[in-house]
């Protein structure tokens, strides 16, 4: 019997299966362990010594209910990210830790600016990151799990360096990055502070997406696809709003959610991190559910996989156990995140017709 028949994909399935992560920090996913052996070196105090109590406390205070509480515990992982030999570590086990998991393919995002308190420039945090994922992936092609791994430059949207890495990011196009990015809080910061930045991205024919519609509703959405010309939505969540029940019952969207469907735009939804910050109630009340069968261009991912104690295997497993999806589901997440992708077409497609789908044929998944 082929192994998709199984009705609930068992959790080895799911972390076999290969597997596309789109939105995923790479100041959120640091070892704890890794964590605390940079610590001294960087001068930093760490609320507890050891690793389990450290991904505790992370998983702990980042359950905050509020995306500014959530966001303080990167002060702890941030600071110990400010040397080029650290950046390029934390940047490796990143990799490793995706490939190990069965990720195929995933774009990694920081915000330079917050990495150079110890004297780097913005060119040499690129740089750091960029050598350790190199490494990272040369290491697990060695180990036979092959993975490609991008760059997303993010500014933060209370500061005003967004066009400065707008401008890292087209320098460094050619070497890994392959897009842009702005996050932090949300309310009070609406993405056409930044709109300078993206004027000049499209200008250069260069790709970005915007956290946007997590902590803050539709208006957020709007100026992100409609002001700024957003290709993707960071989480995107509350575009649900925007979804009304008719009285016959069926969903009636309005002319923003229709457009995002009608676009195919891309909404990088991550499940857990959003019942941390409060954005979704449960992982059963999450707007996924509806959105998914309403055939949104949707896709999985992690965000932080540290401060929510997660991986995309768990996050699949998540969705498996609360919508009663299959692996045929769990197939249609991952090519619709391949698809949406900065990487260049052609090598989209590559991934998707020489590596994906054959390992969802042998797993028994055909569509
Ligand atoms: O989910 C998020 N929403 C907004 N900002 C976020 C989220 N996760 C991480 N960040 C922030 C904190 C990091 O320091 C920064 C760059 O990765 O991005
Ligand atoms: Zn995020």
């Amino acid at each position: 019997m082929a192994e998709s028949t199984e009705r609930t994909p068992s959790r080895e399935l799911l972390a076999r299966a290969p597997k596309v992560l789109l939105h995923d920090h790479l100041d959120g996913g640091l070892r704890p362990q890794t964590i605390i052996d940079l610590a001294p070196g960087a001068g930093h105090e760490l609320p507890v010594q050891d690793a389990e109590s450290l991904g505790k406390w992370f998983r702990d205070s980042a359950d905050s209910g509020s995306l500014e509480r959530y966001l303080e515990t990167f002060d702890h992982t941030v600071a110990v990210m400010q040397t080029r030999d650290n950046l390029r570590r934390v940047a490796r086990e990143a990799v490793l830790d995706l490939a190990a998991d069965g990720v195929v393919y995933a774009e990694i995002r920081y915000a330079p600016e917050q990495h150079l308190a110890e004297g780097l420039t913005l060119e040499q945090v690129v740089e750091a990151v960029r050598d350790g994922f190199v490494e990272g992936q040369d290491e697990a092609q060695r180990d036979g799990q092959p993975i490609v791994v991008r760059q997303l430059l993010t500014a933060m949207r209370h500061q005003a360096r967004s066009r400065e890495i707008a401008e890292l990011t087209t320098a460094y196009r050619d070497q890994g990055v392959v897009g842009f990015d702005i996050a932090g809080a949300e309310a009070g910061y609406p993405p056409t502070r930044h709109l300078d930045a993206f004027e000049y991205l499209q200008r250069e024919n260069a790709h970005f997406t915007i956290h946007a519609g997590e902590a803050f509703g539709l208006p957020s959405i709007w100026q992100a696809i409609q002001w700024c010309g957003a290709d993707r939505l960071g989480h995107g969540v509350r575009i649900i709003d925007d979804v009304d029940t008719g009285p016959d019952g069926a969903p009636v969207l309005g002319r923003l959610a229709s457009y995002v469907r009608d676009k195919r735009i891309p909404l990088e939804m991550c499940p857990s991190s959003n019942i941390q910050t409060g954005a979704a109630s449960s992982i059963a009340e999450h707007p996924i559910g509806t959105l998914t069968e309403l055939r949104f261009r949707v896709t999985v991912n992690t965000d932080n996989r540290l401060m929510s104690g997660t991986s995309m295997t768990e996050e699949m497993a998540k969705l498996v156990d609360a919508f009663g999806y299959g692996m045929d589901d769990v197939r249609w997440f991952t090519i619709n995140a391949m698809k949406s992708a900065f990487l260049p077409f052609d090598e989209r497609l590559a991934i998707i017709d020489e590596q994906i789908k054959p390992a969802y044929a042998v797993l028994g998944v055909m569509s």
